[in-house]
């Protein structure tokens, strides 16, 4: 068993004939659930209060409707949540509120488990990672973070920073390349297409496991930069026919329904095939992933509650219900 595979603990639906592939399970979850609870407790605290009370009626499940609402559940998911809750109650004959609080995370962790999923790599040689998102969703970030964890598990990393036209969003990656001895590619004022295409291209022919490309942080309302976008997919795509393998979308757990409209729009740009959640410290809108499973629902492979390497988990459908109505 190589060192790689010793991080791969986690089951995995076979996605590739190829056997050599290895799943990403970051390490150290210890204290994890106790941190995303901290960080979600403004979305929870809101959601928990309505069970204080000592009767089931209709007044619960309204005060339980504005919660959800506020908590950027979004009016399908919320409406699907209530009534899957009514038939649980009915069916456990339950009483109590305490008893409907944990129906309720039932209800939560069945509607959140589509979306989740593991990060594959080693399938593809090497496996094609594209990021991107709004400004400052914390895409260089996750990606140091991700890096890391890849480094540390043994994989060989290449990082392609796209964002060819901040020098601060180059440098921070530099920093991360540079942190984890891994190699970049990055060109000031270049084509950020030809900076992925040289980067695939490099990957393969330096025989690396992963290649890692960071784009630069646009809005869904800048046409001309979501084009820039697809170009980069495409120009990707010319490099390695199978490739990008994943493309990922990094939103900003604070934004809530507005994250909605972004996996939507970035979604029609570069067909998502995953999402990393950041910043659910502190914010009051974590709902948002019942939004995401009911009304657009895409993987959720990482969420993040800090700045820490640690603070970048893999999501787990039922962790986060218990954190969300703890
Ligand atoms: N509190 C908190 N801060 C985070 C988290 N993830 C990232 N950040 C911070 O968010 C800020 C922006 O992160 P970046 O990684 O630079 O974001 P970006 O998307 O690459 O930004 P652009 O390159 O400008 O588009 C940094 O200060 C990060 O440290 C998180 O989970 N929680």
């Amino acid at each position: 068993m190589d060192s790689w595979a010793r991080f791969a603990c986690e089951p995995r639906t076979p996605v590739s004939p190829r056997d050599s592939a290895r799943t990403h399970r970051l390490p150290s979850r210890g204290g994890w659930l106790d941190r995303l609870k901290n960080g979600l407790k403004k979305t929870g605290n809101s959601i928990t209060t309505v069970f204080t009370g000592t009767q089931i009626d209709d007044a619960l499940y309204e005060e339980l409707e504005t919660a959800l609402l506020l908590a950027d559940a979004g009016v399908p998911a919320t409406e699907f949540l209530l009534n899957d809750l009514r038939r649980r109650v009915k069916e456990a004959r339950a009483t109590d509120p305490a008893q409907v609080k944990t129906l309720l995370q039932d209800a939560i962790a069945d509607m959140l488990a589509p979306l989740e999923k593991t990060l594959v790599v080693g399938v593809y040689h090497p496996t094609v990672i594209m990021v991107a998102g709004v400004n400052g969703a914390g895409k260089t970030t996750s990606i140091g973070k991700l890096t890391k964890h890849f480094a540390d598990a043994g994989a060989s990393v290449l990082l392609a920073a796209a964002d060819t036209f901040r020098a601060a969003a180059r440098e921070q990656l530099a920093v991360w390349a540079d942190r984890n001895q891994v190699e970049i590619i990055s060109q000031q004022g270049a084509d950020p297409s030809a900076v992925s295409f040289d980067a695939v291209g490099a990957g393969r022919a330096r025989r690396k496991d992963v290649v890692l490309v960071d784009t630069a942080g646009r809005l869904p309302t800048q046409k001309h930069l979501m084009e820039e976008l697809t170009k980069i997919r495409r120009v990707v795509t010319k490099a390695d026919i199978t490739a990008p393998h994943e493309v990922l979308l990094v939103i900003d757990g604070n934004t809530g329904q507005n994250a909605l409209a972004q996996v939507k729009a970035f979604d029609e740009a570069v067909q998502l095939t995953g999402l990393v959640v950041t910043k659910l410290d502190g914010t009051a809108k974590g709902g948002v992933l019942c939004a995401i499973a009911r009304e657009k629902p895409i993987p959720v492979y990482f969420v993040g509650v800090g700045e820490r390497l640690e603070d970048l988990q893999t999501f787990k459908a039922r962790e986060f219900a218990q954190a969300l109505v703890g």
